[in-house]
């Protein structure tokens, strides 16, 4: 794995803050720029806030800093589960950082693709018990990001889905088959092939979300979740998750190169710069309105 250098700066700032009282736990916390970290020593459980304005969209730094602290969570033998949401009540994620993909540097983007990679294969394979708390919208890769956790809750009034095919884009064979795993095939044919970005209730009603909780509870609801899947003894639980979720890696593993080619190529191509050219000129004209 290829780290930036501004991301290794950031890590050089991840503080580990002395212990701070936190009700009746002990909980430390720790803040890279774009990542708000909360470890709670007694349940061991760690809240990550994703915390980059404007909207939590995945840059390369970005992707590096949550993939580094993913490591430091997997190696943290204290650390049984994670929980993971936004500090921005009103988007999860905006998915991949659009600006990474138009008028690219190939090398950086071959880079961008290979820390996506990276990110998905430690979230999706990580022996923790992964709760994701979605608290705002979360389109393609924020949805991605979601469908890698073994448990979502979702508060009402915001939407998520694959919506790759809505913009011109051929969601990656990893991409479906998360969400095949999630949802069974039919529902994910539909959802991925017409891109829709369904509202809480409609992922509920397929299975993508597991529960809908109003945003203020999302959080308390995540903790007594996870305390659930936490009653299990971790190795069952960790060994039964690799046995289903194997497959799935295995298979971008075996075609991580080529996948990634198949990315540049696809990205770099004139066709698909202009029609990006013209999505980037709607979201800044709307965001302007
Ligand atoms: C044979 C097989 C071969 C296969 C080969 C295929 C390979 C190809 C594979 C390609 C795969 C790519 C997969 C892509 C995945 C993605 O995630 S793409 C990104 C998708 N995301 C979006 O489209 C989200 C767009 N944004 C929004 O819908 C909204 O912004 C929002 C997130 C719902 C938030 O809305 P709101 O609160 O109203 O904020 P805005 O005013 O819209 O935005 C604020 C500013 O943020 C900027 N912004 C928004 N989203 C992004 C983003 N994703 N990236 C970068 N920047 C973003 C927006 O422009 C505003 O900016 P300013 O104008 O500067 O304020």
């Amino acid at each position: 794995m290829i780290w930036g250098r501004r991301a290794l700066q950031h890590v050089k700032r991840f503080k580990r803050l002395p212990f701070q009282p936190e009700g009746l736990h002990r909980c430390m916390s720790a803040a890279t720029q774009n990542l708000v970290v909360e470890m709670d020593g007694k349940s061991g459980v760690a809240v990550v806030k994703l915390n980059k304005p404007p909207v939590n969209s995945f840059n390369l730094e970005f992707l590096t800093e949550i993939n580094i602290l993913m490591e430091k969570l997997e190696n943290d033998k204290s650390c049984r589960g994670l929980i993971l949401t936004s500090n921005n009540n009103k988007i999860f994620s905006g998915g991949l950082d659009i600006m990474e993909m138009y008028n690219p540097q190939p090398d950086r983007l071959a880079e961008f693709w290979r820390t996506l990679q990276g990110m998905w294969l430690s979230l999706y394979g990580s022996r923790l018990a992964t709760i994701a708390a979605i608290n705002g919208h979360s389109p393609a890769g924020g949805c991605l990001t979601a469908l890698s956790c073994d448990y979502r809750i979702m508060a009402p009034g915001f939407t998520i889905g694959l919506n790759e095919t809505q913009l011109g884009i051929i969601p990656p064979f990893w991409f479906v088959e998360s969400m095949i795993n999630v949802t069974g095939q039919r529902q994910a044919e539909v959802c991925c092939q017409k891109g829709l970005m369904m509202t809480t209730e409609q992922a509920h009603s397929i299975g993508l979300v597991d529960d809908v909780v109003p945003g203020e509870a999302i959080l308390e609801r995540a903790h007594n979740e996870m305390k659930n899947w936490l009653k299990v003894p971790d190795f069952a639980r960790q060994l039964t998750k690799r046995q289903i979720r194997k497959p799935t890696m295995d298979r971008l593993i075996a075609k991580r190169d080529e996948d990634i080619q198949n990315f540049v190529q696809f990205i770099t191509k004139d066709s698909v710069q202009k029609a990006m050219g013209v999505y980037i000129d709607q979201l800044k004209n709307k965001a302007k309105k």
